[in-house]
């Protein structure tokens, strides 16, 4: 780096402000995405700043008045007088490739910084001092932005756009395909549409409401309709969360697989579920100190490696931040979330704790979007905020709304912000020992009648991933690992 001229071209430099000098018309094409930095010689850099005063304040650009803004500002004779700016004028004939030059200008400026960051990376990383996390954190985040420079020229064809409005809605019509992957409750989907491609939604409930075997349910219903999921457990371990999916899944009493001991029976009813869905698309990665970077690359990975088509993160608030403020550091993670969710084109589930407020009001327990515990920014990143509430938790027997019907074995699910459709709010089941939501309406089936996922099962299918030869252990040395 040192004894290095840094990319810079002088020439093109010149040629662009002699052209915004000549045709004021120009400016349009290039103010949105040229500043000041962009240009790398002094002069250049004071001339363009007179010509972006004169932009801003909607007034003509040419030889005079920007010679009268370099007076002003005290820079005409740093910037080699009036007769400079005649001279820079005379260099070109025209201003038809100001945006072609431009570029390039941009590009040897996005070559400097990346220079710059790196420099700075490299000398932060020999410090023993500097805690590497962080560091790691820091260079995401410059590189971040130095690739938001990069000129996105996506010109919107509204023909073009409103063909492909109509083509989905048609086929939405025709039931060719479905707005969203299908949730575990069936009221839920068919009000909401399912969870959709792009879309952040945060499911929140106070601890031990059932958040995990929601969404466990909601990223095992999609996994048996053939759809790859990811699922990121910060809070459990792969082990734990397999034995909650089994007694879920087989309606095993959770105890089982922790205190009690499984018998010869149940044992061999998991090996058969197991050989029977070996091929489910379900991937678990329970690494359990995970930043917004890390969850980036691990799941474009698996996008790229097992075409997974929806994420969940088991919970938001055991995500790592690099950051002293906790506000910013949550808002940072919703918005890295969304981000993951917009980029992948997938539905990202996020589990997310409620605050104490909850427990402390008078009269019932139901969550608001209040409670979204220390950010505002969790509330506006997402698209859609589900509760689940079961007043069966503090000791009630009857619901404080649906006629007042027992409430013992049922919950309630909120959806208190739907950015792309209307709120819905009912009741379901939940079997505590299996830890196990479904339609309120479900019969309660015996244990050995293994028809329980009635909603489009596929046949087992060889092409789909081994959902457990996924990173089960973080012990575990596997070349697959996705990051
Ligand atoms: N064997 C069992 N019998 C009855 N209820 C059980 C059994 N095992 C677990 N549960 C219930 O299941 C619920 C746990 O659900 P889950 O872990 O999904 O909640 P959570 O909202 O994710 O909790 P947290 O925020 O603490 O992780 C608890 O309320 C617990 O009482």
């Amino acid at each position: 780096m040192k004894g290095k001229l840094p990319p810079q071209d002088q020439e093109i430099e010149e040629i662009v402000i002699g052209a915004l000098l000549i045709d004021s018309r120009a400016t349009d094409d290039v103010m949105d995405y040229l500043r000041q930095d962009i240009f790398y010689q002094e002069k250049n850099k004071l001339i363009f700043k007179a010509i972006q005063t004169l932009y801003d304040a909607n007034e003509a650009i040419d030889l005079k008045t920007v010679s009268n803004q370099l007076k002003k500002s005290k820079d005409l004779a740093m910037v080699g007088g009036d007769f400079h700016l005649i001279e820079l004028t005379q260099k070109i004939s025209s201003s038809a490739h100001i945006d072609h030059h431009g570029r390039i200008l941009m590009q040897k400026y996005i070559q400097r910084e990346l220079i710059s960051n790196s420099s700075a990376i490299i000398e932060n990383a020999y410090d023993d001092g500097v805690d590497s996390l962080e560091l790691l954190d820091k260079a995401f985040d410059h590189l971040g932005e130095v690739s938001n420079l990069i000129i996105r020229n996506k010109e919107i064809d509204i023909k073009e756009l409103t063909a492909e409005i109509i083509d989905y809605g048609g086929k939405l019509f025709r039931n060719e395909i479905k707005p969203g992957i299908e949730t575990p409750i069936k009221l839920l989907t068919s009000r909401m549409g399912g969870w959709r491609n792009g879309e952040l939604i945060i499911l929140a409930a106070r601890p031990g409401m059932g958040k995990t075997a929601f969404a466990l349910k909601a990223g095992w219903v999609a996994a048996l309709a053939g759809i790859p999921v990811a699922f990121f457990s910060l809070e459990m371990t792969a082990s734990r969360l397999l034995s909650r999916l089994w007694s879920m899944d087989l309606r095993i009493d959770n105890d089982k697989f922790t205190k009690d001991g499984l018998s010869p029976d149940e044992q061999s009813r998991i090996m058969a579920r197991m050989m029977e869905f070996e091929k489910i698309p379900f991937h678990i990665d329970d690494t359990s100190s995970l930043n917004i970077q890390t969850l980036r690359v691990k799941a474009k990975k698996l996008v790229k490696n097992h075409n997974v088509k929806m994420i969940i993160v088991d919970y938001l608030q055991l995500m790592d931040g690099n950051s002293k403020n906790r506000e910013q550091e949550i808002s940072k993670i919703s918005r890295g979330l969304k981000m993951i969710a917009l980029e992948l084109e997938l539905p990202v589930i996020a589990l997310s704790q409620l605050s104490r407020a909850v427990e402390t009001r008078g009269g019932n327990k139901r969550p608001m979007l209040s409670d979204l515990r220390e950010s505002g920014a969790i509330e506006q990143d997402a698209d859609v905020v589900q509760f689940i509430y079961r007043p069966e938790y503090y000791g009630s027997d009857t619901w404080d709304n649906y006629d007042g019907i027992s409430c013992i074995g049922e919950a309630e699910y909120i959806v208190a912000k739907n950015r792309n459709g209307g709120l819905v709010k009912n009741r379901m089941k939940f079997e505590g020992k299996y830890t196990r939501f479904s339609d309120i309406d479900e019969p309660d089936q015996d244990f050995d009648n293994d028809d329980i996922f009635e909603p489009s099962r596929p046949q087992p299918n060889n092409n789909l991933s081994n959902a457990f030869d996924e990173p089960i252990k973080p012990e575990e040395d596997h070349d697959d690992l996705p990051f």
